[in-house]
């Protein structure tokens, strides 16, 4: 049975990375998608967006909506202060195999803990069965129609202080316009646009920084 695409990326970040470098798994992934096939990572460009968001924010305990390869999983928990934690979230069961691997290969699993299942379910349940109390990060880079009722559903659970940021990917390519809409005209976020690229391509995109205002 012929080899996904996701399983060809792992397997050249196994045979091409430095085991425990999460940036040489990064520059691996990259390299790949760039030059052999492209993949729906958030990328280096978006990615250094991402960098300065997460070290802005120092989160405590952080949030990922659509872990897909582990790509953003591992830009992200390489940031993460000693102590701090970062809750990811796929519910497609091959691409969380393939993320596991590529978090333990980038030496961060003791950082990352992969939640699998849709995140409306795993959202309510955050609190009680992951002891969290409230969420200093959240990244948002599934389906771009899921941004909105989950932005919502964490406000619903309670999930968000005044503080909490969230970050958004792909606001322009494909687009998240209902998202963009509710977050700029709801008076608990303040809003902030980072023009960039679509990953690995020269196509206008960008992220939407979100601060929940209580
Ligand atoms: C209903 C369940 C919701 N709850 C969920 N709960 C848990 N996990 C979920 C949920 N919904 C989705 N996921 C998982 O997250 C991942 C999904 C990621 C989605 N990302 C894109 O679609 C995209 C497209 C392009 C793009 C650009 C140009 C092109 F030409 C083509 C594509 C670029 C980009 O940067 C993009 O991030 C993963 C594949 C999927 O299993
Ligand atoms: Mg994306």
């Amino acid at each position: 049975m012929n080899q996904s695409k996701e399983q060809r990326i792992l397997n050249f970040v196994l045979q091409n990375a430095v085991r425990g470098d999460p940036c040489s798994v990064l520059d691996t992934i990259d390299k790949y998608c760039s030059q052999k096939e492209w993949a729906m990572n958030v990328g280096d460009e978006k990615g250094k967006i991402l960098d300065k968001t997460v070290e802005e924010a120092n989160p405590s305990v952080a949030l990922e909506l659509g872990t897909y390869c582990g790509y953003s999983a591992v830009r992200i928990s390489r940031l993460l202060k000693a102590g701090a934690r970062l809750l990811t979230v796929e519910f497609n069961p091959e691409f969380a195999a393939i993320a596991k691997q590529m978090i333990e290969f980038a030496g961060v699993q003791d950082k990352v803990k992969l939640l699998e299942g849709p995140s409306e379910e795993i959202i309510p349940q955050l609190k009680k069965k992951y002891e969290v109390d409230t969420l200093d990060f959240v990244f948002l880079d599934h389906w771009k129609d899921r941004y909105t009722p989950d932005t919502i559903l964490l406000q619903e659970c309670n999930l968000l202080r005044k503080g909490s940021v969230l970050l958004a990917d792909n606001v322009i390519f494909p687009g998240a316009p209902d998202f963009l809409n509710y977050v700029r005209k709801s008076p608990h976020f303040q809003c902030t646009n980072y023009p960039s690229h679509l990953e690995y391509m020269q196509v206008e995109d960008a992220m939407e920084k979100a601060v929940f205002l209580g």
